[in-house]
């Protein structure tokens, strides 16, 4: 019995294809092909000789097996291509799809599928497949695996391998010509795209920070006080850098939103598109989120760890043997240690809330209201509570002299400014002259110019 994917109809008569290649790929994709009611014929350099194919399949050269089929599918490496020419009469008005990935960017002049349409300019090459896998043929496209790019210069050939596609449960994009194959065939070569962004700023961030901290702790004391402090680099530095990454990372998720509500408040409509930076930073706020959820894990895991420093015990003993009476004390100073800490832990509560229902399993169990309400609400409730730790933390010590060393501001200061932005913003947002503007644009309300010259309603 086959095990045709619901809902799939089967081809019409049963239409039979060719694959070229017996390796991974070309065995997965006949396999595919058998249970969705294809019948598939095999060409092999070795059809006496080339392994278990999948049941019901058939197996000859490659020339025999190119006069069966209309769509020839061609599961070989490029390097390998050279064999198609001594087919090539046999494959004259047909259509070739071309599955080939590269193992590198740019080690061919031109894509491969355009490379395979010069040696066989008879035939219509079409370019697709090659974002699926082997495995994912086998076990169940996941829904990265589920798209299929197509490309190529003859309409008929690309319907041809778009019903294919489609009839595999694959869901199709349409990337025009055969000059666009070269882009196509370097998307498998991504390696997490959407955390490239962010990955960038939290290298950035961390560098900058730990230089800066590194020439104003460690090589003031230094240079100033002849003092060695050099140890400190490894925890109160570190413990430094990332509460201060985590934190203008925090921001930088909020950021966008509010300069896209500043802009739709500017422009009166919500019908014009953002620009292109502001979308991509939008598409990418997850990813910040997540990263900047694992620098407060440092900053909570290094935290904990201070009791426990030989720094910090001989401190503490050496302070118990010396100072023979109590000192005063200062109830100003536990109510603001106190709550430096119980904000500190309510901000991470609520940015540990965040991440989890970033997840998708989680995400897709709530409803849209639900999952904004979180991400939004909550989201700048966490940025308000990570700030308000982090002023309890600086609290008076900015009225010292002593605290800008070499005249520059501590690095806690400077991380302060883009949070301190996003929620004086996010503050006016909410104002309820500016928060009722707000909510008639985003139901599509416009607003009309002076004089009657400004946009008119879009139909929707
Ligand atoms: N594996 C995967 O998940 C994916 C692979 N692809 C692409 O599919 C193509 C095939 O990949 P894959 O199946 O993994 O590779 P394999 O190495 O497993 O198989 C390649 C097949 O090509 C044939 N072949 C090898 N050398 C020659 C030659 N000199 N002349 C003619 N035919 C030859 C062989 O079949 P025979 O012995 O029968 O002739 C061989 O089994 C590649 O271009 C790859 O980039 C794309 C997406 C995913
Ligand atoms: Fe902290």
């Amino acid at each position: 019995m086959s095990l045709r994917p619901l809902g799939m109809e089967p081809p019409p008569e049963r239409e039979l294809l060719c694959i070229f290649g017996t390796g991974d790929l070309g065995r997965s994709l006949g396999q595919r092909l058998l249970q969705t009611g294809y019948r598939v014929v095999y060409g092999s350099r070795r059809p006496h000789s080339c392994g278990p194919l999948p049941p019901g399949a058939q197996v000859m050269s490659h020339t025999e097996a190119a006069q069966l089929a209309a769509v020839v599918i061609v599961c070989v490496h490029r390097e390998h291509y050279d064999f198609m020419e001594e087919v090539a009469p046999q494959l004259k008005g047909k259509v070739l799809v071309d599955v080939s990935n590269n193992s590198k960017k740019g080690l061919y002049p031109e894509s491969n599928a355009e490379f395979l349409q010069s040696l066989i300019p008879a035939a219509s090459v079409v370019k697709a497949f090659n974002t699926v896998s082997a495995w994912s043929l086998q076990n169940g496209p996941s829904d990265a695996h589920r798209q299929v790019f197509l490309c190529g210069d003859k309409a008929e050939a690309k319907q041809a391998v778009r019903e294919l596609a489609t009839r595999l449960g694959l869901s199709v994009l349409d990337r025009g010509s055969l000059s666009a194959a070269r882009e196509v065939e370097d998307f498998p070569l991504q390696l997490f795209p959407e955390w490239r962004l962010p990955l960038c700023i939290a290298t950035g961030l961390t560098a900058f920070f730990f230089f800066y901290l590194l020439i104003r702790d460690v090589i003031y004391a230094y240079v100033e006080q002849d003092k060695d402090i050099s140890f400190r680099i490894m925890v109160s530095l570190a413990n430094k850098v990332f509460p201060i990454v985590s934190l203008i990372m925090l921001s930088l998720c909020y950021l966008p939103g509010v300069m896209a509500a500043i802009l739709q408040l500017y422009r009166g409509t919500k019908y014009r598109r953002f620009p292109d930076w502001l979308d991509h930073w939008m598409l990418c706020r997850k990813q910040l989120g997540l990263l900047a959820l694992g620098f407060a894990f440092l900053h909570v895991l290094y935290t904990l760890l201070i009791p426990i420093r030989y720094y910090v015990r001989y401190k503490v003993t050496a302070h118990t043997v010396i100072s023979k009476q109590t000192a005063v004390f200062d109830t100003t100073s536990a109510w603001r240690t106190d709550s430096y800490f119980s904000v500190g832990i309510l901000g991470f509560a609520l940015y540990v809330l965040l991440g989890i229902t970033s997840l998708p399993s989680v995400s897709n169990a709530l409803s849209w209201r639900e999952f904004s309400f979180v991400q939004s609400k909550l989201g700048h409730l966490t940025l308000l509570l990570c700030t308000l730790h982090t002023y309890l933390y600086g609290w008076n010590k900015f009225l010292r002299p002593s605290t800008y060393k070499w005249c520059t501001p501590p690095g806690y200061m400077l991380c302060l400014v883009v949070p301190s932005v996003v929620l004086v913003l996010k503050l006016l947002m909410v104002l309820p002259c500016v928060d009722r503007s707000l909510g008639r644009i985003r139901q599509g309300w416009e607003r009309t110019g002076p004089e009657g010259e400004g946009t008119k309603p879009l139909m929707a």
